[in-house]
């Protein structure tokens, strides 16, 4: 509290400390209760709006909506409006989620995503992380123009829009500068689509033709679905947007305008660019850069030699698996799983034609140790038995598991099927350091880890970690 700004039941003035994970900052309350702050740095004395404040939580969460004294790492504009704290209290409104780090210089906010993946990595695995978050190639001045996927979710009218962090209201938007130019320019967030659930956009990096896929609403009206699918179609024509869409009772996708599928391809030295296919609900990952940075991390980590054998888990359409099996040769294998049926058909069809190449669809751990997951997670204390996978003896394990991290029987399989190396691929810091412990309680040894900015103006951060075996030279 200060003189000016009296607390009220849910607004108080906070001196934030530093940064958590998650993106929030850590302030403390006049009662001495964790307040968990969005929007601020370290250091800041804010003016917060308490958005879960009761009397018998264990901690507060709020919104910065005024800034009394300013982190150096401010900036002056926001480049999503629609994002923008301080703007959304001036107009009485919730900012929307997906750029809670956009009042930060971008080397304010690698600095903070620094802060975190080193106290991740020093708390959970104990290990003394010295390196930076490193910028893109070729990264926008003012970290926009990168997202080559975008979500939209649709309102019971027929309207598009994104939703406030931990809010149920939808906010129409009328731009979005994270998404790539190819998606600015088709604005999908001004069509009107009654009868839809959600709509998804994926704009290939090189420039491919984009695909929006529509999730319908449950048990449609035929006279609604008619006019809906006619005006996408054509809209998609006039676009250059292949049209898809998709009911909760259909397991088919169907196809309104262009292709069911878009293509992403990737530059390598000496060779035709690898290409894949990838579905309207399938994975790929989002920033344009990404896969380029990401596959040459990972090659570089991996050290892999001609004729040896890779492991890909967690593979993905198959992104990894296609430039390992370029890396081992006709005399190579490489044995990739991934357990989402769309993804996994994608990583086969564009993998078809590699002889050195093995896609099994699946959960991981089922298939690297037979037992079944979700009898574990019901209480079975052993999961039901089915045979494992033969899987091949990997010399190299590449894994880039969900945001949960792999947990400790996948890590267990692969500490027992002795690689000489572990490349892992982190999307959360948290359980990068989780599993990284108990890999190095098992023997291994943390050589190497990379962070990458793939996710400017969000707390998200990318990390690719080595491991070796404590006794490998
Ligand atoms: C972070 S993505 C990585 C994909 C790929 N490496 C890439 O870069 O494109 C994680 C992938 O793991 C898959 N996945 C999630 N949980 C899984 C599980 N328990 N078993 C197998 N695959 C899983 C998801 O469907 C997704 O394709």
């Amino acid at each position: 509290m200060t003189e000016d700004h009296p607390d009220t039941p849910d607004q108080l003035t906070l001196r934030l400390t530093a940064v958590a994970h998650g993106g929030h900052m850590v302030s403390r309350s006049p009662d001495g209760r964790v307040v968990f702050v969005r929007h601020g740095a370290p250091g800041e004395l804010v003016r917060v709006r308490l958005t879960d404040h009761g009397e018998d939580a264990k901690f507060w969460r709020g919104d910065v909506i005024e800034v009394l004294e300013s982190s150096e790492d401010r900036r002056t504009h926001h480049p999503w409006a629609a994002a923008d704290a301080l703007r959304a209290a001036r107009d009485e409104r919730a900012p929307v989620g997906g750029a809670e780090f956009g009042h930060l210089t971008l080397g304010g906010q690698r600095e903070l995503k620094r802060a975190v993946v080193a106290e991740q990595l020093e708390h959970l695995a104990g290990i003394d992380w010295r390196g930076q978050v490193a910028a893109v190639a070729d990264e926008s001045p003012d970290g926009t123009g990168w997202r080559t996927r975008l979500h939209l979710d649709v309102s019971a009218d027929g309207t598009a829009g994104m939703y406030p962090h931990r809010s149920h209201d939808l906010v129409a938007i009328t731009d979005m500068p994270l998404a790539t130019d190819a998606i600015s320019a088709r604005a999908p967030w001004e069509l009107s689509v009654p009868g839809a659930a959600r709509l998804d956009i994926a704009a290939p990096a090189d420039g491919g033709r984009p695909l929006l896929h529509v999730g319908l609403l449950a048990r449609q009206d035929p006279e609604t679905l008619t006019d809906l699918r006619g005006r996408l179609a054509s809209w998609g024509s006039d676009h250059g947007v292949s049209v898809t869409a998709q009911s909760p009772e259909d397991r088919e996708i169907q196809t309104w305008s262009g292709e069911s599928l878009v293509r992403e391809t990737l530059e390598v030295p000496g060779g035709d660019p690898l290409t894949w296919r990838v579905s309207p609900t399938g994975f790929w990952q989002i920033h344009r850069a990404a896969p380029r940075t990401l596959v040459d991390a990972v090659l570089a980590a991996a050290r892999i030699e001609p004729g040896e054998t890779v492991w890909d888990l967690y593979s993905g359409a198959g992104l990894f698996t296609a430039a390992a099996a370029g890396v081992v040769g006709p005399q190579g294998r490489v044995f990739a799983v991934e357990g989402s049926p769309v993804t996994s058909a994608d990583a086969r069809e564009n993998l078809a034609e590699r002889e050195n190449v093995r896609v099994t669809r699946g959960d991981v751990a089922r298939v690297l140790t037979g037992r079944d997951p979700a009898r574990r997670r019901h209480g079975s204390s052993r999961g039901q038995q089915r045979p494992a996978v033969r899987a091949p003896r990997p010399d190299v394990v590449i894994l880039d598991p969900p945001r949960a991290g792999a947990g400790k029987e996948v890590l267990a399989a692969i500490d027992g099927a002795d690689p000489h190396t572990v490349v892992y691929v982190a999307c959360d810091p948290a359980a990068l350091g989780r599993d990284l412990g108990r890999l190095s309680r098992r023997g291994w040894k943390v050589t190497d880890v990379k962070a990458f900015d793939l996710y400017p103006n969000t707390h998200h951060v990318e990390a690719v970690a080595v491991l070796r075996r404590n006794d490998a030279s």
